[in-house]
């Protein structure tokens, strides 16, 4: 990892110390994630990354700090291939199971926010971003509803609203017309601990980097 990282300020240490407060690590316990590599995304205006899991390579608590603009991720379900007909969007990673076309939830990232993925979250569901330029968010499905954007896509509720630091983006989500903002570029640090042995054996940490097998 880059020396940036983990001086002024030692960003590593303060997530790991974050998520042991949150997950009750004792004094001198093993770290809740015990960060081992970051990964740096960035997005320009109406791009996205498609639903996926991040697997098993990884320990299933991550830990992502959004820089720049604002997105919305989305947390997406896989549906039963007994169910009838049902509505589907193709699938990348996940060969022969099929992801639900509505995600199950949304959450508002903003700037200099950190959005922990664990639990179920991280290891039955996907998360994807999706290709917007401009996001529109509102307090819940009643309002502004069978309306769409300029680019056609209907309003959003996330999960977080009231967990939001800025007022006023809280008070725009909670007026009749939403909020809505365009989109900047993003660039986001996702902190995990890629585990060095993995069961089934489909990855190895080969030279500290991920490589197939
Ligand atoms: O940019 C983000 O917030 C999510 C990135 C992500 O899910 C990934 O790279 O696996
Ligand atoms: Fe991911």
């Amino acid at each position: 990892m880059p020396d940036w990282l983990s001086a002024h300020p030692d960003i590593v240490t303060r997530i790991d110390t974050f998520l042991d407060v949150a997950a009750a690590v004792p004094d001198g316990g093993a770290h809740a994630l015990g960060v081992n590599q970051v990964l740096v995304n960035e997005y320009k205006p109406g791009q996205g990354i498609s639903p996926h899991e991040d697997g098993p390579a990884f320990r299933p608590l991550v830990a992502t700090l959004s820089l720049g603009s604002h997105t919305v991720l989305d947390l997406h379900h896989y549906i039963s291939p007994s169910t009838p007909s049902p509505p589907m969007i193709p699938t990348e990673g996940s060969v022969g199971r099929a992801i639900a076309a509505v995600p199950l939830g949304h959450v508002l990232l903003m700037p200099r926010s950190l959005f922990v993925l664990t639990g179920s979250a991280y290891t039955a569901h996907l998360h994807g971003i999706a290709e917007r330029s401009a996001d529109w968010v509102v307090r819940d499905e009643s309002v502004q509803k069978d309306t769409v954007d300029a680019d056609g896509a209907p309003p959003v509720v996330v999960a977080n609203a009231g967990l939001l630091g800025d007022p006023k983006v809280q008070a725009a989500i909670q007026s009749d017309a939403g909020w809505t903002a365009e989109r900047g570029t993003r660039v986001s640090l996702t902190f995990r601990h890629a585990e060095k042995v993995l069961k089934g054996g489909a990855f190895a940490m080969i030279g500290g980097r991920m490589q197939r097998t």
